[in-house]
């Protein structure tokens, strides 16, 4: 009885539309163990055949949506926006009280003047201003590379919590165990492990965070206690050092720096919202870009013929006796397009990062309940052999035209997410991407490594992560080009 009641309710309020098509649901579970672990985003595009540009499965209490088409995506994310903003709901996060986190902050006033400032900041013209740094510690990178070449994934990770700490807080961080970037980077581990699925039973039973601390299993109480302190040292931490360095007068140009000027000059932004919404530049940006970068080594690794029609573009535009910079980057197409091809090959997060309706909708005749979480395929956009033949293989010939200009194509915006959420930083990528990677290409040469026995290691293109996905771990073999680029990397360059 009790079914059928709950069966009449649900038929009501949705006026006898139908849900979007998707797999059958099971009692109680639903679709649990429908949903694919491994690079789901390959399986709902094969189910797309199936089910159409929107389909739907329900899972333990939340109703997923998942968009295939881009058309759906824009006017559903975009021409929508207004109700399809917001973000699931997480327990532990909330335990956590990270509101305040502008990648999962909920749509609400706190997320709208938090983003605001983001955007202003990380605005194309004011990310121009940022290039010096991002040139310096390029540099940095590739100094550590020649010293310690096999731990080249640990020198990307340094490399952007280090752009990232100078650009938003003017803050040099230590070579090793910084006290900022090193609870930065504990926050962001902390809330990358206990938001996948099957994590923290809390998220799948929020009733559990009401029950007392003794009994078995509560740990993650003092887990999100923790974090929550950890939280509030990530976010006022280096701001603090930036507000004492401006009464000093010794704080260098960054984010921090000129929000907090622009708020005495009268700007209705609280100090407060200033910082949480600088404090979320890390989680937003540290992980995703290393996935890129790294990537972009895996690439040199199996296309050879990639990295030498690189490195012979930019020989004959720097003549191989200086490092690339910023300007060449008109007379680097192939660069360039590279660069596009790296965001759109292996893409950092296929599914991006999940929406959330405010309000009951009806699409095509569909119906999308309020509170349902929403996905937009932006893989099946990028790898639709249709659009981008021989979707699989890294071909930066793509994004140039026959008259050897670079392609823009707006399709690849799809990386970067969509609508009111779509991805603040991405200006920033778009130069650091360039910078690191004509960097590495000017002075190194990238190959398969070799075992003892002089054997190539084989290296495979596999990749790992539900929402952020990264290349396995892998070795290569990362040596100076010649001599004379080496003496590139250990030569101090002018980065004004
Ligand atoms: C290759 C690098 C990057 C990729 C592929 C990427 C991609 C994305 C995507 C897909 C989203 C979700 C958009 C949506 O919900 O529709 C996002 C959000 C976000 N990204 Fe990025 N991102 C990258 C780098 C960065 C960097 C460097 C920063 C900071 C400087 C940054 C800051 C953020 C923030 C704060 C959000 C949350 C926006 C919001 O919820 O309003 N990202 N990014």
């Amino acid at each position: 009885v009790l079914l059928l009641l709950c069966t009449l309710h649900d038929y009501r309020k949705r006026k006898g539309l139908p849900y979007p098509p998707g797999p059958t649901p099971l009692p109680v579970i639903g679709n649990l163990l429908d949903i694919p672990t491994v690079e789901s985003w390959v399986t709902y595009t094969e189910w797309e055949k199936k089910y159409g540009e929107i389909m739907s499965m329900q899972v333990l209490g939340n109703f997923i949506v998942v968009l295939q088409s881009y058309k759906a995506m824009k006017d559903l994310l975009e021409r929508r926006g207004q109700i399809y903003s917001d973000r699931p709901v997480s327990p532990f996060f909330d335990m956590m009280e990270l509101h305040w986190a502008i990648p999962i902050a909920r749509y609400a006033e706190q997320w709208r003047s938090g983003r605001r400032a983001l955007d202003r900041s990380l605005r194309q013209s004011a990310a121009v201003l940022y290039r010096p740094i991002q040139k310096a510690k390029a540099h940095a990178f590739l100094k550590n590379l020649l010293a310690r070449p096999e731990d080249f994934r640990e020198h990307l990770e340094h490399f952007q919590g280090a752009m990232l700490m100078a650009i938003t807080y003017g803050y040099d961080v230590e070579e090793r165990h910084d006290v900022h970037l090193g609870k930065a980077r504990e926050l962001s581990d902390l809330a990358a492990s206990t938001v996948l699925p099957g994590a923290l039973l809390v998220n799948d039973l929020p009733f559990l965070r009401h029950l007392p601390e003794w009994l078995p299993g509560m740990d993650f109480k003092s887990l999100a206690r923790h974090g929550r302190v950890l939280a509030e040292e990530v976010v006022n931490g280096p701001f603090n050092f930036v507000k004492e360095a401006m009464e000093k007068g010794t704080a260098r140009p960054s984010l921090a720096r000129e929000s907090l000027r622009e708020s005495q000059d009268g700007s209705q932004m609280a100090e407060r919202d200033i910082a949480t919404a600088l404090g979320s530049l890390y989680a937003g940006g540290s992980d995703t870009t290393v996935s890129a970068l790294s990537s972009f080594f895996l690439m040199l690794v199996l296309y050879p013929s990639v990295q030498k029609k690189a490195q012979a573009e930019l020989d004959a535009v720097t003549g191989g006796a200086r490092l690339p910079d910023f300007d060449d980057r008109a007379n680097l197409p192939y660069v360039d397009a590279l660069c596009k091809e790296l965001l759109r090959w292996r893409m950092v997060t296929p599914l991006g990062l999940p929406h959330a309706t405010t309000e009951d909708d009806v699409y095509n005749g569909l119906f999308i309940p309020k509170g349902a979480i929403v996905l937009a395929n932006s893989w099946a956009i990028l790898h639709d052999s249709s659009l981008y033949p021989e979707p699989e293989t890294f071909k930066p010939e793509r994004f140039i035209t026959a008259d050897g200009r670079v392609k823009d194509d707006h399709l690849l915006n799809v990386a970067f997410g969509f609508g009111k959420r779509l991805c603040p930083g991405r200006h920033i990528v778009d130069s650091t991407l360039f910078i690191v990677v004509s960097f590495i290409l000017a002075t190194f040469s990238v190959s398969k490594a070799k075992d003892d026995y002089g054997y190539e290691i084989p290296v495979e293109d596999e990749y790992t992560g539900m929402q952020l996905s990264q290349p396995v771990p892998f070795k290569c073999s990362i040596v100076p080009r010649t001599e004379a680029t080496k003496g590139l990397i250990t030569d101090v360059i002018a980065t004004e």
